[in-house]
């Protein structure tokens, strides 16, 4: 038999432009469409358009046109885009396996910035079929659109911190949702209140990693690194080592811990700044299971 199939780029579901403006490093759904005799199958995933590509480090190949043998698998002889597909899949079959035993429950995200919540977030809820929300989004409109760093100049932190625990507050009745929340959320004891309405996960990211992803994007939305002097590494660098240090134990409360350097050695000592979304996707679901199934 032979099949000829095609890749092509369409916008994805998760896609938040607002936020993508704020947070460049836009990510593209891969739609690869398969036709043969018994008709056309879809297969979907999320990469981020100037990934590298999974753990694998292979090229990823937007356009594909290939003759097959007669196995599903041979499809997927593809270099990058078959390691792509293979976490995808993984992603999804764990996903079925957990979202029964959530039954509803909402994830709540938390790390320090940059640790990716928004970017697993969207992933996770996607391959749940959870809706997804992000608390600085949700605070940023009940102030009536002003942006978190307007917040922080014209009103304070404190005042900040007051509208960040009522959008917790009003997340906590919700069900069926990964909530991406802002990285001080786990300095006040009330907001672990309302998070513990459902299940939560700490992002646990070196600091150096965070630097490397936050110099590369800018500190424009997020206030509290402003204020240093060096180059975009350092000042990041500095600002987010002090803040840890402040936070101390607080993200330790999370219900689960998914540490970068723990996955990228169980993956035979990937980089961890080459670890992709769905991989590290993949590890939060597992967590959450064991601490479920606890
Ligand atoms: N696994 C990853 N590998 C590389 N870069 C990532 C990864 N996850 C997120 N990023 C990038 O890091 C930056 C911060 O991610 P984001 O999801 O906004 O973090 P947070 O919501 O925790 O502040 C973004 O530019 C994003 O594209
Ligand atoms: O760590 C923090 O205190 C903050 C993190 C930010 O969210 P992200 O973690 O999404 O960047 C945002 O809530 C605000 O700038 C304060």
């Amino acid at each position: 038999m032979e099949a000829k199939f095609l890749q092509c780029i369409q916008p994805c579901k998760w896609m938040d432009t607002e936020k993508l403006m704020r947070k460049p490093g836009g990510f593209t759904r891969v739609s690869q469409k398969t036709m043969d005799d018994s008709g056309v199958q879809m297969m979907f995933m999320n990469v981020q358009s100037n990934w590298r590509t999974s753990v694998h480090h292979k090229p990823l190949r937007w356009q594909i046109s290939s003759s097959l043998k007669n196995s599903q698998g041979s499809l997927l002889e593809s270099g990058g885009i078959s390691a792509l597909l293979d976490e995808s899949f993984v992603l999804k079959k764990k996903s079925a396996e957990v979202e029964p035993i959530l039954d509803g429950r909402c994830i709540y995200l938390v790390g320090m910035m940059g640790s990716g919540k928004t970017t697993i977030g969207r992933v996770l809820s996607e391959a749940l079929n959870y809706s997804f929300s992000d608390s600085d989004l949700l605070l940023e409109e009940k102030v009536g659109g002003m942006s978190v760093a307007e917040i922080f100049k014209q009103h304070g932190e404190g005042f900040f911190r007051d509208k960040e625990t009522e959008v917790l507050k009003e997340l906590s009745m919700m069900h069926r949702r990964v909530i991406s929340t802002g990285g001080g959320v786990v300095i006040r004891p009330i907001n672990w209140k309302h998070m513990r309405s459902g299940v939560s996960v700490w992002l646990d990211v070196p600091v150096d990693c965070l630097a490397r992803r936050i110099s590369a994007v800018g500190t424009g939305s997020r206030p509290l690194l402003h204020g240093e002097s060096g180059d975009a590494y350092s000042k990041a660098l500095t600002r987010l080592s002090t803040l840890l240090e402040e936070r101390g134990e607080a993200y330790a409360n999370a219900n689960a811990r998914v540490s970068l350097e723990s996955i990228a050695s169980k993956l035979g000592n990937v980089k961890v700044d080459n670890l992709s979304p769905v991989a590290i996707a993949i590890e939060v679901l597992e967590q959450i299971e064991s601490f479920l199934k606890q």
